[in-house]
């Protein structure tokens, strides 16, 4: 199993998260935002956490219209796999390939906390390691990771089984307390919280490792 995680000026969760795609199993190779090309035996890209572009005009704005995002949209388009983490979630929002916004917070700060999450569904290759309803603790690292969504995107998400997380006590205003979203084929998946900062017990916690597991066994015998 092959990713490609996504390197932006400002990127500060890309080698936490190659990391944990490595230690389940995966090769990883680091892709620069200014390529245009991702490896062509890619199974999974990987847009990671940070600071991207120094998070101006939008967290993820400026980092969703570089060269190497044209190939990501283009590899989600024909079905393939794309994990978003935080700042890579707030990029895939950008992109359009996730539906809603992520704003800043309610209270208006950084937060940096573990929290509590619960698993909506298990039915995607993220979440497939997790019973649904099952609560788990991930840290989150952020000033806009307040989701918001039309009431008819709502409806969509809640009706398709779209919501893959949510926190058990709402850190930062996100509506109907979403912290991450399933794409339509449930092939794209943002999310605030950081599972490769919970994925071996020096990081304080294993609950975000059957995430990389999980996507590592399912996309190896795809
Ligand atoms: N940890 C992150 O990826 C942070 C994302 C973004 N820079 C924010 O603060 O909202």
């Amino acid at each position: 199993m092959h990713a490609a995680v996504i390197v932006f000026p400002g990127s500060n969760c890309d080698r936490d998260m190659a990391v944990a795609f490595e230690k389940a199993g995966a090769k990883v190779s680091m892709v620069w935002h200014k390529d245009t090309a991702l490896p062509k035996d890619v199974d999974i890209i990987g847009v990671p956490g940070g600071f991207s572009f120094g998070d101006y005009l939008r967290c993820g704005a400026i980092a969703a219209n570089s060269p190497i995002c044209q190939s990501v949209v283009a590899h989600a388009e024909k079905g393939g796999y794309v994990l978003g983490i935080c700042n890579g979630f707030q990029v895939l929002t950008e992109t359009g390939l996730l539906p809603g916004v992520l704003l800043r917070n309610v209270n208006l700060k950084y937060i940096c906390k573990p929290v509590r999450l619960r698993v909506e569904t298990a039915d995607s290759a993220f979440t497939a390691g997790y019973q649904p309803g099952q609560e788990i603790t991930v840290p989150i690292a952020h000033h806009d990771g307040n989701y918001f969504a039309d009431a008819e995107t709502l409806k969509r998400l809640h009706g398709e089984a779209r919501v893959a997380f949510t926190y058990c006590d709402n850190p930062n205003g996100s509506v109907d307390d979403i912290a991450g979203v399933l794409s339509q084929n449930r092939r794209v998946l943002g999310m605030m919280p950081h599972p490769e900062r919970m994925a071996e017990p020096l990081q304080g916690g294993t609950d975000g490792a059957a995430m990389f597991r999980t996507l590592v066994d399912q996309l190896a015998e795809a």
